[in-house]
């Protein structure tokens, strides 16, 4: 049985005082156990999250991260650094990254097995865009994009990864994907990674899906059988919907 995984990506929101306002409003609360939460943040907050989060039910995760430990990378974070400060997880290949930062399944790649190096769990994110979902290429890409993720991540390590399906027309836009599409594709990509690996690794990597997910359709895709969890963003940045969408994913 998989464990159901909700993580807000807060993308480029929140002062580092509204941050550890959430932070320390979250703590107070009562979040469900059988769901795994974390909340990913912009680099700056980090430190105060993490150290503000010591002893919650909730991890804290980066939303980007460099695959070198150190050298002469302007502006850059490395994930061997933010595995030093404690961050739980790191947003991998984010569409707003491909699109926007030039990011490539190469360096995508890279950046997973550095955060896999030093037990870091790597979300990443694959996605088509609208083009491609009216074109019919949707498939082969996302494929693509998994093979690519993967390539050289041992058998062993395969199965802490956790990928998000995000379809870029559903991010941000309010138009969510239909829970069965959604499902469709989760598990076209638990397919991808039973041919990649096993069917012990594809049973055991956890799904999420992404885009315009909120407290009142997350029940609708916890519901499918391939969707274990979700990536959040707008619905993430206040505590009572963040709660409400761990409270919309537990299966118990
Ligand atoms: O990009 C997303 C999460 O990574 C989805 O964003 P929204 O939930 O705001 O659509």
């Amino acid at each position: 049985m998989r464990k159901p995984i909700i993580l807000g990506n807060w993308k480029m929101h929140k002062t580092l005082g509204e941050a550890i306002e959430f932070i320390d409003e979250l703590k107070t609360r009562e979040l469900p156990k059988s769901v795994e939460a974390g909340i990913c943040a912009p680099f700056i907050h980090l430190s105060d999250l993490v150290a503000g989060s010591k002893d919650s039910d909730f991890g804290i995760g980066a939303e980007n991260g460099h695959y070198e430990d150190s050298g002469a990378f302007t502006g850059e974070v490395s994930i061997a650094s933010l595995a030093d400060l404690g961050v739980d997880y790191v947003i991998i290949g984010h569409s707003e990254r491909r699109q926007f930062f030039a990011e490539t399944d190469e360096a995508i790649n890279k950046k997973i097995l550095k955060s896999l190096e030093k037990n870091v769990v790597p979300v990443v994110c694959v996605g088509e865009s609208l083009e491609e979902r009216e074109d019919g290429s949707y498939e082969s890409l996302i494929k693509r994009q998994i093979e690519k993720a993967f390539m050289n991540v041992t058998e062993t390590d395969a199965s802490k990864v956790v990928v998000a399906y995000e379809p870029i027309w559903a991010i941000g836009t309010g138009k969510s994907a239909t829970s069965k599409d959604a499902n469709d594709m989760c598990k076209f990509i638990r397919e991808t990674i039973k041919e990649l690996y096993s069917d012990s690794v594809a049973e055991a990597v956890r799904i999420q899906y992404g885009g315009s997910v909120k407290p009142e359709n997350i029940t609708e895709y916890m519901a499918e059988a391939d969707i274990d969890g979700a990536l959040v963003g707008g619905a993430s940045l206040e505590v009572d919907g963040f709660i409400a969408l761990l409270e919309g994913a537990k299966n118990d």
